[in-house]
């Protein structure tokens, strides 16, 4: 049976420091990404940006105090609903939600959605844990935090916009890390995540560690949301990120990890995060989404 994807655009970068990732959406659809899955024999629909709060208005001084140190954590909260929902109702209809952020914290709302009715695990390819509480968390920028708030971690306990209700810690893998901050390492160390650092897949390469992880992901669960950020790729790749750290996974890495994804015939919901066009080089990390989508979504060279 042929896959349909539905494109949903979550233009928002409430949770990140530097302005841009809201345009995300728009440079990786200009990048072609429909045209690119329709060639790898994929349906696709499109069903446009969520109805973000607009950012042009934001203000940090605006910030409630009582909010923590998470910064513009009800604009956050406002789009994770609306995303939440939108990935929720394009698995009822039975097509397959591919979300394009925006930043990192537009995770909350699409695994939120794909892990609603179902046990869902979780492969989140990133440089950062993204496993900040407001109270861990050095920057206050909700996107190092999404992995704490759907695992209800620390201060995200039992908060019902935030908490993924179908997934659970034994099912989430991180792959990539490399760049932790000093409490965020102790968190995940006391956590029952599986996190995959670069050192990882130096060691035993990036086929061997993506099967692990995907091992983790969907034992005993319904399907894997795969989580991708673009920074977890090396900055000489992908360039047009705005937390880029040295020593990531190449090119080839990337794209095998992807296609390993739609082999193991799991994969329940895809989000590509993070591409900001303002720091990019002639849309290269858009376009660079857009292959790895094709990869992860079952396009094959032969
Ligand atoms: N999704 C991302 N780019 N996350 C970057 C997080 C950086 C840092 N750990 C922080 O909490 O601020
Ligand atoms: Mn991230």
């Amino acid at each position: 049976m042929t896959r349909t994807a539905r494109i949903i655009g979550a233009p928002t970068d409430y949770g990140a420091n530097r302005r841009g990732v809201d345009m995300g959406p728009s440079a990786i659809r200009y990048a072609g990404l429909a045209a690119e899955l329709r060639s790898a024999g994929i349906d696709v629909e499109d069903a446009g940006d969520l109805a973000v709060p607009l950012a042009d208005e934001r203000d940090p001084d605006a910030v409630e105090p009582s909010e923590g140190t998470a910064k513009f954590v009800r604009e956050v909260e406002e789009v994770s609903t609306l995303l939440s929902d939108a990935v929720a109702t394009a698995l009822a209809d039975d097509v397959t939600p591919v979300v394009l952020g925006g930043d990192h914290s537009v995770a909350i709302g699409s695994v939120g959605g794909s892990a609603r009715d179902a046990d869902v695990g979780v492969v989140w390819f990133d440089a950062h844990g993204d496993f900040n509480t407001p109270t861990t968390s050095p920057s206050g920028n909700v996107h190092g935090m999404p992995l704490a708030a759907v695992l209800g971690v620390g201060d995200f306990e039992g908060v019902e916009w935030a908490n993924a209700r179908g997934l659970k810690p034994e099912n989430v893998a991180l792959v990539g890390l490399r760049d932790l901050d000093d409490t965020e390492r102790t968190v995940i160390r006391e956590s029952a995540v599986t996190a995959y650092t670069m050192s990882d897949v130096d060691e035993r390469g990036i086929t061997d560690v993506v099967d692990e992880a995907l091992t983790v992901a969907g034992d005993d669960t319904d399907g894997v949301h795969v989580s991708f950020d673009l920074d977890w790729l090396d900055p000489n790749e992908a360039p047009g990120v705005g937390t880029p750290v040295r020593g990531g996974a190449s090119y080839r890495e990337a794209h095998s990890a992807l296609e390993q994804v739609a082999t193991s015939g799991m994969l329940r919901s895809l989000e590509l995060v993070e591409v900001n066009p303002i720091l990019d080089q002639h849309n290269e990390t858009a376009e660079l989404a857009t292959e790895l989508a094709a990869s992860a979504l079952g396009k094959r060279i032969l």
